[in-house]
């Protein structure tokens, strides 16, 4: 492969694998190592690797989430197409996933032609006891909840550090809710009154002015009250109720089980 075919992406800040395979080691020796032996980028990758093997069967539709993470298992599942020729339609849940997809020479699908879909492996920023997740750091949440809702299962994937007992405890970035733009004052004030916290528009790091959404909106990050014992379904219901809220990144009742790669090696899993 021809080095000049080399995209560098930023996802977060942190450079993720739009590299040809063989560089990728390089951004993953490169990546910042934890306190203890593996890098997050190991983590990840080992998280990813054991979900993907276990729950992608041949002749399945296959739902691709977005983020870090998600990029090692669709390197995993292009390895296992090419290896022992996997048959999947992967439907995207984010333009990085529809790009991911395409670059491993998967097959592309949508929910036109596949509104049921056997499993979505996708990551997520926080998961608490209860299964709970935060989804949307990177942007991506709506179309990520989407497509999970079509999933039989819904797969998570993740490093240790997205493991916590309580939402907040460990992703300090707030709740994540998509909003239609002429809208985001007033929600952002009937929030605040409503849970209390504080509401933060996303601004864009390479451009000036707010994070448009891959579906055109904004994204108001919910600081919400660390001391507050929320029912969060009872949140994301109330959330969602008022006018111009497009979704929240509370994932709900929807994830079957978690896989975190943790810092010696091994994949702890969690199912509620
Ligand atoms: O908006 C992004 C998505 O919800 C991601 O799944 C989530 O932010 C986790 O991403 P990462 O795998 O990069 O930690």
């Amino acid at each position: 492969m021809s080095f000049c075919r080399v995209f560098y992406t930023t996802y977060k800040h942190i450079l993720v694998p739009s590299l040809p395979r063989e560089l990728r080691c390089l951004s993953l020796q490169a990546g910042a190592a934890t306190p203890r032996n593996m890098s997050l980028n190991e983590a990840k990758k080992i998280a990813a690797y054991r979900a993907v093997d276990e729950w992608v069967k041949t002749k399945t539709a296959v739902g691709i989430g977005s983020g870090s993470t998600v990029v090692f298992a669709v390197d995993r599942l292009a390895e296992r197409v090419k290896q022992e020729g996997l048959e999947v339609v992967c439907v995207p849940t984010s333009f990085q996933a529809r790009q991911l997809i395409v670059e491993n020479n998967l097959v592309l699908g949508d929910l036109d032609r596949y509104p049921k879909l056997d499993v979505a492996i996708d990551g997520a920023d926080e998961v608490d006891k209860d299964m709970v997740l935060i989804k949307g750091g990177g942007g991506c949440l709506l179309q990520e909840k989407i497509v999970a809702s079509c999933a039989e299962k819904l797969i998570i994937i993740a490093d240790y550090t997205k493991n916590s007992q309580k939402l907040g405890e460990q992703y300090k970035k707030g709740v994540p809710i998509e909003v239609v733009p002429m809208a985001y004052v007033p929600i952002r004030e009937k929030i605040q009154q409503l849970f209390g916290g504080e509401l933060k528009l996303r601004m864009a790091v390479a451009k000036a002015g707010p994070c448009v959404t891959d579906n055109g909106n904004f994204i108001l990050d919910w600081h919400f009250p660390q001391s507050a014992d929320f029912n969060w379904t009872e949140v994301n219901r109330d959330l969602l109720l008022i006018p111009g809220v497009v979704e929240t990144g509370l994932f709900v009742n929807m994830a079957t089980k978690a896989y975190f790669g943790m810092a010696d090696g091994s994949v702890k899993t969690q199912e509620k």
